[in-house]
Formats: C-alpha cells, sequence, structure tokens
C-alpha cells in the first residue's frame, strides 16, 4: 500500500521574540504527534529579535489540523508564539484583479495552465471590459466594476463581495490601477500582493518608467509588495531589475519591464501560497 496515500501535508509558520529552545520545543511536538518534517527553515532578526520559522511536514490522515495545533497550543503558549498552520490538501483560490494591462495576467493564467504554480483563479475583477475575451477564453468568471470618484466606497464594497464569495485566499493586483482606499488596504492587509512598475523605493505612484526614463536611470525593475494604505510602501516580497541604456525610449522601458513584472508577480505568488513569505515589521522574510 503507497503509504504517501494515507497522509496529509501542512506548513507551520511560527514567529515570537527570539529566546532559547524553540526549535527543540516545536520539533519534540511534531515527533510526538507522528509527523514526518519535510522541510525547516528558521531566521533570527537581530534588529527586532524576532526568530522566524516555517516547517514543512505531512501527518497521518488520522491527525487532523485540530489534533496539531491542540498539541502545539502548549509549545505556542510557553513561547508566546505567533503560528498559522496550512493544511496543503486544496488548491489556493486566488482573485486577479486587473486595468487595462494584462500582461502579468496573462503570466499568471500561462503558469498555472503549465502547472508551475498551484492555485485556482475563482474571478477576475476589472475596472475596464479589456479582459473580457481573455477571462472567457481561460474559463474564468469575469467582474467589471468600474470606478469612479463618486462611486469608490461602493466599488470596494462589490470586490469586498467577489472575494468573499468565492473564499479567496489572495487578491494579486496585476497592474490594477487604481488605489484601495484606507479602509480597503487595512481590511485585506497580508492578503493582497500588487506589481510595482519599478525597482522600490524609488518612483512610487503612477507612471513610473516616465519617472526613471526622466531621471535617466541605467537599471529598471519591479516589485511585488503586499498592499497597505501607504501606496507602493507595503512589505517587499519579491524584486528583479535589468539594465537601459540611453539609447533606449520610454516605450523600450515599458516593452522591458513587461517581462519583468510577469515574473516578479509570479514568483512572489508562488512564494505567499507556499507560506514561505512571514511578515516583519515594514518587511519581510522569505524563506526559498
Ligand atoms: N492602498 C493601495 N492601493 C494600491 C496600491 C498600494 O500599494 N496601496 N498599489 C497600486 C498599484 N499602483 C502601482 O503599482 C498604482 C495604481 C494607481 C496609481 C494612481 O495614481 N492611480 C490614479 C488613477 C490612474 C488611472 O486611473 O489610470 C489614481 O488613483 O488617481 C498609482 C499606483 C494599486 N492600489
Amino acid at each position: 500500500m503507497n503509504c504517501a496515500a494515507l497522509r496529509l501535508s501542512f506548513i507551520l509558520t511560527l514567529s515570537c521574540e527570539d529566546q532559547a529552545g524553540i526549535v527543540a520545543a516545536v520539533t519534540t511536538e511534531l515527533a510526538n504527534l507522528g509527523t514526518n518534517i519535510a522541510e525547516s527553515s528558521q531566521h533570527w532578526d537581530r534588529a527586532s529579535n524576532r526568530f522566524f520559522m516555517r516547517i514543512a511536514f505531512s501527518a497521518p490522515a488520522w491527525v487532523s489540523a485540530d489534533a496539531i495545533t491542540k498539541g502545539l497550543a502548549p509549545v505556542v503558549n510557553r513561547f508566546g508564539l505567533s503560528s498559522r498552520l496550512l493544511e496543503r490538501s486544496r488548491r489556493p483560490k486566488i482573485v486577479i484583479m486587473v486595468s487595462k494591462f494584462d500582461h502579468a495576467l496573462l503570466h499568471l493564467i500561462y503558469q498555472i495552465r503549465v502547472g508551475w504554480l498551484e492555485a485556482e483563479v475563482a474571478a477576475i475583477i476589472s475596472n475596464h471590459e479589456d479582459s473580457r475575451e481573455t477571462a472567457a477564453w481561460a474559463g474564468i468568471p469575469y467582474h467589471v466594476l468600474p470606478i469612479s470618484k463618486e462611486n469608490k466606497q461602493e466599488q470596494e464594497g462589490r470586490i469586498l463581495a467577489v472575494i468573499e464569495d468565492v473564499g479567496a485566499d489572495l487578491v494579486v493586483l496585476a497592474r490594477y490601477m487604481q488605489v484601495y482606499s484606507d479602509d480597503l488596504a487595512g481590511r485585506l492587509f497580508g492578503k493582497v500582493i500588487n506589481i510595482h512598475h519599478s525597482f522600490l523605493p524609488s518612483f512610487k505612484g503612477a507612471r513610473p518608467y516616465h519617472q526613471a526614463f526622466e531621471h535617466g536611470v541605467k537599471l529598471i525593475g519591479a516589485t511585488a509588495h503586499y498592499v497597505t494604505a501607504q501606496l507602493d510602501e507595503g512589505p517587499i516580497i519579491e524584486q528583479e531589475t535589468e539594465r537601459v541604456t540611453h539609447s533606449m525610449s520610454v516605450e523600450d522601458f515599458i516593452a522591458t519591464g513587461r517581462d519583468i513584472e510577469s515574473r516578479v508577480l509570479a514568483r512572489a505568488i508562488k512564494r505567499h501560497l507556499e507560506a514561505r513569505v512571514m511578515i516583519n515589521g515594514r518587511k519581510t522574510v522569505v524563506f526559498a
């Protein structure tokens, strides 16, 4: 009999103030629960004196998530752990938000189709009609929610309704060019990833390629980050840059940037969905 068929996969992430004995206590309890550890990563952040850990493990099918949570409770209380247990039995659901530029959206659909990104696109939300055909081709529900200064609050309520209706685990802003209100950004903190088309913290806000072009930069880049009320200042998850030269136009910057944006966003989502990203104040810990 294939023993792997009778096991469930979990990921445990935890953080706390650094102190001795955390790894030993956690792994001992996991062993007592009959689990097999497949991957373990740790990081002590000197600046904040906080300890971060990510453990991927499998458990016999009769060991439920509740049993693991109960078994770990004494360790959680002893060390004051902030912990999260993720069961990897179902594909995570994502909602992708897009405006007019669809390169990042198309790249995500492709990476899911070829199996590199394990996720289900439960819905696409846009403030424009431009990606309706793409959604129909991919068999994904498409919600057009036009936005204006007058209807912003109502439109954001409809965004929330879609996210809640489909049970989204993550919202992806794939060049969605509208600023989330402080309320929406706050309510969804840690659950919304944006791709900004610059090497942050340079060139926040609108038209970063034009800003970069005017500054005569020799590198352009893209940054995937969690969305916060402070525009393009959320905890950074993934970045990449590429060289540019004086002979390139701003249109060349935009064309070069499309591939960088798509790759960076896809890597950030993959790492988030695998619980490899832990928020550490205004920064992140990203376990490879
Ligand atoms: N609260 C937040 N909302 C959003 C963030 C964020 O970090 N926090 N990221 C943006 C994406 N973005 C850059 O990556 C961005 C989007 C829009 C603008 C902007 O100035 N938009 C104009 C309208 C532009 C248009 O309609 O074409 C505006 O809102 O007045 C700047 C940066 C997503 N939201």
